[in-house]
């Protein structure tokens, strides 16, 4: 059985805290105590306004990661989408997309927002898939509206030493079959994900586990000989390869990148969240399906537009997203007006381009160029009626 040695806030403490004010008061025996009262009325805001209670406000609210690695790239992100956060000063987490009406973007720890989405004081937000599951706990009010950012990509995984009695260990059911674990003496994990973690020793069917956590520097806990494993983020693999720790098959609990979650409550009940999500949703799949697209027009001689589609489309990698697009090139000779060349144009995927251009000058292209695409808006946002199909619209 899984045991676990941490002491946790309870979940359901949490949103209370917003109205929770901290005094030292002089008349106090105990000069650094602190006393707590819960406030009836609504908090103030570091903007100065006054903080309204999440069924009273009509502004819809888009939580975005105050600091560490996701904080730029969403902003860089937002950017690209023509969505520019404006932020009058680093330290004042309060900003505004001027391009969306109604709409107040807060910063946050990544793990807040998560909780802030649950218990209704945030409508959206941008954090890791690993922060949603682990903060989110399951919670059915979590719905994620964008699955595939395109940054922040890790996964949390089980690693072990690579020396010692580990030195022959590779997989979870070898690690499972040592006989070293044993009541009295479990595997010890050290792990900051202490809701993933024993969930996933538990469908491992792992017996004989204890886990500990720490905030930071997991990785030093073997060697340290403070646990036997840890349970950690890894992009890369260098601080496992430089600790002397090394992945092991089926270890893997979640693979992550960025995502854009929604309060499900937010989306069905409160005005304009469902439209805004909708029009961010579109910039966001617009931008990031043309990230991995490029443009591609070249001449081709012919004797008509569908003589030279047929040529065009007999090539696996010159499709295009719907087709080609094939146009006369209408030149001057001998005084009368002819057409000997087609213009085409396809977007090829980037991986393909090389492939692409060699299948074009094989039917007869020339002149070929290549410039990179903005955004591809489709008829219909491909994520839109899955999000729907979810809220049960
Ligand atoms: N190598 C990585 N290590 C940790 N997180 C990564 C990595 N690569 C991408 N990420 C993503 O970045 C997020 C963590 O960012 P960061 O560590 O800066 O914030 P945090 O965990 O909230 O902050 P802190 O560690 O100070 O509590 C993860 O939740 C994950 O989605
Ligand atoms: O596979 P890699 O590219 O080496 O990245 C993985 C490491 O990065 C993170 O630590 P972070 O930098 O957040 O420091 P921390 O341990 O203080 O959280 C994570 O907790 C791993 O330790
Ligand atoms: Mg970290």
């Amino acid at each position: 059985m899984a045991a676990f040695q941490a002491l946790f806030i309870p979940r359901c403490s949490y949103p209370a805290l917003p109205h929770c004010f901290v005094s030292a008061s002089n008349a106090s025996p105990k000069p650094h105590s602190v006393s707590c009262c819960f406030s009836t009325t609504a908090p103030v805001l570091e903007n100065g306004t006054i903080g309204t209670d999440a069924s009273e406000r009509d502004v819809i609210r888009l939580g975005l990661p105050s600091k560490g690695r996701m904080a730029s790239e969403t902003l860089e992100l937002l950017k690209d989408c023509q969505l520019s956060v404006r932020q009058v000063n680093p330290r004042q987490y309060v900003a505004d997309i001027p391009q969306i009406s109604n709409l107040e973007v807060w910063f946050q720890r990544p793990k807040d927002i998560v909780r802030k989405l649950v218990s209704g004081d945030l409508d959206l937000g941008i954090v890791g898939l690993d922060t949603v599951c682990e903060h989110g706990k399951d919670d059915e009010e979590l719905i994620i509206v964008h699955d595939a950012l395109g940054f922040g990509d890790c996964h949390l995984s089980l690693a072990i030493p690579k020396y010692g009695i580990f030195e022959n260990i590779n997989s979870i059911d070898e690690l499972a079959r040592m006989p070293q674990w044993t009541p009295d003496k479990p595997l010890r994990i050290v792990t900051g994900f202490t809701h993933l973690g024993p969930k996933f020793v538990k469908e491992k069917g792992l017996k004989h586990v204890t886990f500990s956590t720490a905030d930071g520097a997991l990785e030093a806990a073997p060697a340290m000989g403070i646990a036997d494993a840890i349970l950690d983020l890894v992009s890369s693999g260098t601080t496992l390869r430089e600790n002397n720790l090394k992945e092991i098959e089926d270890g893997v609990v979640l693979e992550s990148e960025a995502v854009l979650v929604a309060g499900k409550q937010a989306l069905i009940h409160r005005k304009g969240v469902l439209d805004t999500t909708h029009e961010i949703l579109e910039r966001l799949e617009a931008h990031l399906l043309a990230l991995g697209q490029l443009t591609v027009t070249a001449n081709m001689r012919g004797n008509s537009a569908e003589e030279v589609a047929k040529r065009i489309l007999s090539q696996p990698s010159l499709s295009g997203l719907q087709g080609p697009t094939i146009s006369p090139v209408f030149c001057k000779r001998n005084g009368s007006v002819t057409v000997d060349y087609y213009a085409i144009v396809i977007c090829v995927p980037k991986k393909a381009l090389y492939k692409s251009v060699q299948q074009l000058r094989a039917i007869g292209g020339s002149g070929i160029l290549v410039s990179p695409l903005t955004y591809i808006f489709e008829e219909e946002t491909p994520r839109w009626p899955a999000l729907l199909k979810k809220l049960g619209l």
